[in-house]
């Protein structure tokens, strides 16, 4: 099969997006909305860094590149429009297995009325994924993660660390998977991006969020820095699964702190707004749990302080890095 050929066999059948004027055929896509900002954003996955053979399934490792994208749109309160899919495949990938990782975006992306309305396909040494997302979102509603206030509740939604349990047991499975396994596993996998969630909150003046790719020590100090704000965070309270409890009694409170890729929504709102968030979060299904607080920044640099045997110490930007040097 060559390019033209692959390009056939992904492309979509018909488009759901009124906005859209073009899609696949032509040297770019054209939409037109009306009424809204548009919010875009990429991500790559690469095979050996962000996924093997052995961790993920093709299916899964195109549903999972997109769940990565479109939780950044989440992260930004937007509506899921389009994406846009650069590969480059190797020779030892079969059409079969390309066929099953688009499937994989295509499972999710239907979820969400989403149209493939482009991309680029080259040949090279490595499976390497590129989504680009565009969502929607009405004009000035966007969320920033700079937004965070004195005094704000500070929050996470779902359970953090499982997607780091899930990936140690695909490395080095330790016999028969329990259900607690299994249930790890699946949310290394296959995350659910909280779309839903961020949107229930659309009416709120003001929210905070960001979406936890490279682990919560990270990006609370990402906010922090873009706030301008100290944030204070109570270990005890957040949030973990029973079975990362279970299966991982010592390692769960440091993959939970950073360990990456749950995508989950870390975020702030006005102490008076908390209820809501709470009300949000169960319409949508998946629990948000308060974890802290925003605090006037003391220091000359913001920084997020954890409670971890007793004593506030600095969390410093521990999660996953990439181009890290040795002695960083
Ligand atoms: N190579 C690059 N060229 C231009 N902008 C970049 C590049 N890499 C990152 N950025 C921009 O830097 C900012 C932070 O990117 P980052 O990748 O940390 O965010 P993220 O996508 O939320 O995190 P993650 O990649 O862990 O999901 C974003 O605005 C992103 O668009
Ligand atoms: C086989 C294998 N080994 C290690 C990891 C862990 N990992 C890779 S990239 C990343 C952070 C997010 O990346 P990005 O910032 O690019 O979104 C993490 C936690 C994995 N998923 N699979
Ligand atoms: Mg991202
Ligand atoms: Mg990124
Ligand atoms: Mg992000």
């Amino acid at each position: 099969m060559d390019e033209f050929s692959f390009i056939r066999s992904i492309k979509p059948e018909y488009y759901r997006q009124s906005s859209l004027i073009k899609g696949i055929d032509d040297d770019a896509a054209v939409f037109r909305p009306s009424g809204h900002d548009i919010v875009t954003a990429v991500d790559t996955m690469v095979e050996g860094v962000h996924f093997t053979r052995q961790t993920m399934a093709p299916e899964q490792i195109g549903y999972r590149v997109l769940a990565a994208n479109i939780s950044d749109l989440a992260a930004m309160g937007s509506t899921p429009a389009f994406f846009m899919v650069s590969i480059t495949i190797p020779s030892d990938w079969s059409q079969e297995e390309l066929e099953r990782i688009y499937e994989g975006m295509k499972r999710l992306g239907d979820s969400y009325q989403m149209d493939l309305i482009g991309g680029d396909t080259v040949s090279g040494s490595e499976l390497s994924i590129s989504v680009t997302v565009i969502g929607m979102v009405h004009k000035g509603k966007a969320r920033y993660r700079s937004t965070a206030k004195t005094g704000d509740v500070l929050f996470v939604t779902g359970t953090l660390g499982d997607s780091r349990a899930g990936l140690e047991w695909l490395l080095n499975p330790k016999g028969q998977a329990s259900e607690d396994h299994t249930y790890l596993v699946q949310r290394h996998q296959s995350p659910v991006p909280r779309v839903a969630f961020a949107s229930n909150l659309s009416h709120l003046e003001r929210l905070t969020l960001n979406d936890v790719s490279d682990g919560i020590a990270n990006e609370a100090n990402e906010i922090a820095k873009a706030s301008e704000v100290d944030l204070w965070i109570d270990s005890k309270a957040l949030p973990f699964s029973e079975a990362i409890q279970k299966v991982f009694p010592g390692q769960y409170v440091d993959w939970g702190l950073s360990g990456g890729e749950d995508f989950e929504l870390l975020g702030s709102v006005p102490e008076k707004d908390w209820s809501q968030v709470i009300e949000a979060a169960e319409q949508a299904g998946v629990t948000a749990s308060k974890i802290g607080y925003v605090k006037t920044k003391e220091g000359p640099e913001p920084v997020v302080k954890v409670n971890k045997s007793g004593e506030w110490e600095i969390l410093t930007s521990s999660g996953y890095t990439h181009l890290k040097e040795k002695g960083d």
